[in-house]
């Protein structure tokens, strides 16, 4: 479903950014660009050189870094008296105007951490998702709901949650892709049963902004094959271009030529795709004439197994996203 959001409807609740990364700095850039207010996000960053750099980026925003910096994020600066204390002693460090370093617990909180730490990252911020059930959202590849779950779950007796005195919050898991970075997303989004329709809007917003394609998937071992074809799929087209432009320069073009002219065929060929009520099979044909130029590249291309190949690497990739839901997701908890 292509994505229509106006600002109108866009969510515009406290937003906690676990990780400042570039997918989270694609995410949050594209929300302040289309008019999410800057003084509801805030992002924790271990690495103080980078909340440093979102600072500069982002005049205003609210980082934070150090050993509690997730919690707090999570839990708001006025949640626990002791929080003040931490942030003048340093404890936490917070880059932000001093008037706003008060400010309220997150109604939305991303995960945009490395996969491998999304486990420890989650366990440390249990007791506060499930005491204040924020929407969850993780963009982390490869973990499962089922697994971001047990991490909530920690310490919580199965038979409090069979009984349902202790409840986890609702999680959506997205794969965006880095073009998100220039507003050209494309993200598959799985919603948990107990979501409802309102958040699932809500992180749908969210991802619109940096997305011009939200498809959502209804089984969650479909985002698998999201990141083989969007999460992963930029760099199958990169490698394509290097390819062309590789080709251009080795029959004597100079490479900035043959990259400009790579670029802007795959651009054009993009948007062509998009607008023409034709398939993609049409419009290949289209181009080729008969005996022609595109037809000698075609063949060339099929004899060495070209559509079988890249079957292969999407394959591969949504088989690597699964193995890496087993290995991350931790059958042991
Ligand atoms: O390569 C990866 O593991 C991540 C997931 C999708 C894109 N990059």
């Amino acid at each position: 479903m292509p994505s229509t959001m106006t600002q109108q409807e866009q969510h515009q609740g406290r937003l906690a950014f676990i990780g400042g990364g570039n997918m989270a700095e694609a995410i949050l850039g594209g929300l302040l660009a289309c008019g999410y207010p800057l003084s509801q996000c805030v992002v924790s960053e271990p690495i103080q050189a980078r909340c440093e750099f979102l600072q500069s980026k982002y005049p205003g925003l609210q980082t934070l870094s150090g050993p509690h910096a997730n919690r707090l994020a999570v839990q708001g600066s006025k949640s626990s008296s002791s929080t003040q204390s931490m942030i003048q002693e340093g404890t936490i460090q917070v880059n932000a105007t001093a008037a706003s370093t008060d400010f309220a617990p997150a109604e939305v909180v991303i995960l945009a951490v490395k996969p491998q730490v999304l486990r420890s990252v989650v366990i440390d911020l249990a007791p506060a998702l499930r005491s204040l059930q924020p929407l969850v959202i993780s963009i982390a590849a490869g973990i499962e709901t089922s697994a971001i779950g047990r991490f909530m779950a920690d310490g919580v007796d199965e038979e409090a949650l069979t009984a349902g005195s202790v409840k986890l919050p609702p999680v959506i898991r997205v794969m965006p892709n880095t073009p998100a970075l220039v507003l050209e997303g494309a993200a598959g989004m799985y919603a948990t049963a107990d979501t409802t329709a309102e958040q699932r809007a809500v992180a749908e917003s969210l991802m619109a902004a940096v997305s011009k394609q939200v498809s959502w998937v209804e089984t969650e071992s479909l985002i698998d094959t999201v990141t083989g074809i969007s999460g992963s799929g930029p760099a199958y087209f990169f490698l394509m271009m290097e390819a062309m432009e590789e080709a251009g320069v080795k029959l004597g073009m100079d490479r900035a030529t043959a990259k400009a002219l790579t670029i802007q065929t795959c651009l054009g060929a993009a948007k062509m795709a998009q607008l023409s009520s034709d398939d993609l099979e049409t419009l290949r044909i289209k181009v080729t004439s008969p005996q022609g130029t595109t037809d000698a590249a075609i063949k060339a291309f099929e004899a060495g197994g070209f559509r079988d190949l890249v079957q292969k690497g999407v394959a591969a990739a949504d088989a690597r996203s699964r193995t890496l839901a087993k290995e991350l997701g931790g059958a042991k908890l």
